[in-house]
């Protein structure tokens, strides 16, 4: 079969310099199958996948790469075998530098538009956990497989910071308004079985390989669809979150950093932290 590993940065050096101060495509993969057209983003950033910074400037630049390139669907997966993503890098949002923060979240902002509002073919493999900003990317994806006996959700409620209107958003539109406000507000981390009672991903699967069959199963049922025409519905169809949280956008930001750099946020951040140190 032919397999053709892209370096992202090959074709999208000039973006991702301009928005990235990490070394040049560290942090995950990109890998064209050039008989199906389906590429494969693996998350490589050990040990967590934790999104920082340059983590999400190279998802971007991904996602701008398979909009560019026309792939015929787009998988996100993780190298790790325990961990799909940990979710937003806590040392970004622990005594954030003012500028930075800002940055950071128009940056996480970005990501979440390019890949919520791109009109490629996106499925989730989570073959591991996938926590807070870890489940944004995967529910951002059209489809979910999720491999068993990992944890899924968004914990903000038990790290002290609130669930910010895009997580909320995106939650609703996958679970409704009921399941969403239980779970969010108590921090609810689901099992993948219970994940798959709730509607929170499309399927369960003994282990990634067979994860990954399914997403392609999932990809390939576009092949005698328009890809223009999938494309338009795919964006009407999610237009209406879009377009809410586009126009709120600057003024979600500027409300989030004063949170963030709160005295009792920052404390209660310092505290998870401290409980992740502690737990070995
Ligand atoms: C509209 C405006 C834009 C929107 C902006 C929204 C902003 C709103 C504000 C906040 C939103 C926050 C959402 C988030 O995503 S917060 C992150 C929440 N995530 C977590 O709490 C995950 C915590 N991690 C875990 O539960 C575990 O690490 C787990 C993922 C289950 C993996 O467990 P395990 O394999 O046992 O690994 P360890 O726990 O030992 O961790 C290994 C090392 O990784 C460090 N780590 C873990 N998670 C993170 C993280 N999220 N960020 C940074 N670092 C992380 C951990 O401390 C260990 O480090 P070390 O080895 O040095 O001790």
């Amino acid at each position: 079969m032919a397999f053709r590993t892209k370096n992202l940065f090959e074709k999208t050096t000039k973006l991702v310099r301009s928005y990235s101060s990490d070394k040049i495509y560290t942090h995950m993969s990109l890998t064209l199958n050039e008989q199906t057209g389906i590429a494969t983003l693996e998350l490589a950033k050990p040990p967590v996948n934790s999104m920082s910074f340059g983590f999400l400037s190279q998802l971007a630049a991904a996602v701008q790469q398979s909009e560019a390139d026309k792939y015929k669907g787009l998988i996100i997966t993780s190298r790790s075998s325990g961990v799909f993503s940990a979710g937003l890098d806590l040392k970004e949002l622990h005594h954030p530098d003012s500028d930075r923060i800002l940055n950071y979240l128009r940056r996480l902002q970005d990501v979440w538009f390019q890949l919520y509002d791109c009109s490629t073919p996106t499925a989730a493999v989570i073959n591991g956990h996938s926590i807070a900003g870890g489940c944004l990317l995967a529910l951002s994806c059209e489809y979910r497989v999720m491999v068993n006996s990992f944890k899924i959700g968004m914990n903000e409620a038990l790290v002290g910071v609130p669930v910010s209107p895009m997580f909320i958003a995106c939650m609703q539109s996958v679970i409704g308004q009921w399941e969403a406000e239980k779970a969010l507000l108590v921090g609810r981390l689901f099992t993948s079985e219970e994940a798959l009672g709730v509607g929170l991903v499309d399927e369960v699967v003994g282990g990634k390989s067979e994860g990954v069959c399914k997403a392609e199963g999932y990809l390939a049922g576009f092949r005698e669809v328009s890809a223009r025409a999938r494309g338009l519905s795919k964006r009407y169809l999610r237009q209406e979150v879009v377009r809410d949280l586009v126009r709120r956008r600057e003024e979600d930001v500027k409300k989030l950093v004063e949170i963030i750099s709160s005295r009792g946020v920052q404390d209660s951040l310092g505290e998870h932290l401290e409980r992740m140190k502690n737990k070995k």
